[in-house]
């Protein structure tokens, strides 16, 4: 389970990101953030992966707080968690079946990673996860040889092959066409379930975020406007959580 509690961020002197932000993300779910443009769904995710320092809070993924862990915790911690990202993050000219080899990178010795040394378990490994994301038969293609929805798919697999807890996704589906965003949702959605992974998304398609996952997190203006199942969320939810800020506040604001 993903506990985040009293998560605050502040960039700089002044620009408040997250305001006390509080929610939770369960294995066998798939969890959305949603909420308008520049409300802090990247800043949460790259909050709980450390990436950025947040100011104050907890972030418990099962007993472990990760805001107090030390560098080696952290390195312990950061390899149960998967990230996916908009734009793949793989190595294109290397194949998929050495991209998603490097998931094992975090579970390996300096060495030993810089000299690619994977044995052959852990090749057979990456060849059944490469079959799980229905790409066995493009294991030996180059990445930049295959289609977008196809690299998010070799990404899934990466993620995989650190045998994580979580899958953090950063807009995972905002580069891809509708046929390879029902693909890559529908294996998310399986994963979560089949691997009782915990699976967070950050998401800016609603129609997709409603169709796809369980739980809805959504935020507007760095605080949490609602949270609950997928199926309690109807238009004026959705009013809520993408509403403009109000306009006397805004005016208010110009003319300080
Ligand atoms: N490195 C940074 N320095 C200063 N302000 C930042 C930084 N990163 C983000 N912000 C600000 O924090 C707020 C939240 O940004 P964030 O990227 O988390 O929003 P978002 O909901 O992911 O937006 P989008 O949907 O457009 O990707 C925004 O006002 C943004 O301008």
């Amino acid at each position: 389970m993903l506990k985040v509690i009293q998560l605050d961020k502040t960039y700089g002197s002044n620009k408040h990101s997250l305001k006390a932000v509080n929610f939770t993300a369960k294995p066998g779910e798939v969890t959305a953030i949603i909420g308008p443009s520049g409300a802090g769904k990247t800043t949460i995710l790259r909050s709980i992966n450390q990436l950025i320092r947040d100011d104050s809070g907890q972030i418990l993924l099962d007993d472990t707080d990760i805001r107090q862990a030390n560098k080696a915790e952290l390195r312990k911690v950061r390899h149960h968690i998967g990230m996916i990202f908009q734009n793949y993050n793989l190595i294109s000219p290397l194949t998929a079946l050495e991209n998603v080899l490097h998931g094992r990178l975090g579970a390996k010795s300096t060495v030993a990673g810089m000299l690619g040394l994977y044995s052959s378990a852990e090749k057979q490994e990456a060849l059944q996860l490469l079959d799980e994301v229905g790409l066995k038969e493009y294991a030996y293609q180059r990445c930049n040889q295959l289609s977008g929805g196809q690299q998010q798919r070799v990404g899934i697999a990466r993620a995989l092959m650190q045998h994580p807890k979580m899958i953090l996704c950063d807009e995972p589906i905002a580069s891809l066409d509708p046929k390879s965003t029902t693909i890559v949702m529908d294996i998310l959605r399986r994963l979560a379930k089949e691997k009782q992974l915990i699976i967070l998304i950050n998401l800016h398609q609603v129609d997709i975020a409603m169709a796809y996952t369980d739980h809805i997190v959504g935020i507007n203006s760095g605080a949490i406007v609602f949270e609950g199942a997928t199926n309690e969320v109807d238009d004026t939810v959705l009013q809520h959580i993408y509403r403009q800020p109000d306009q006397s506040t805004a005016v208010a604001a110009n003319e300080n």
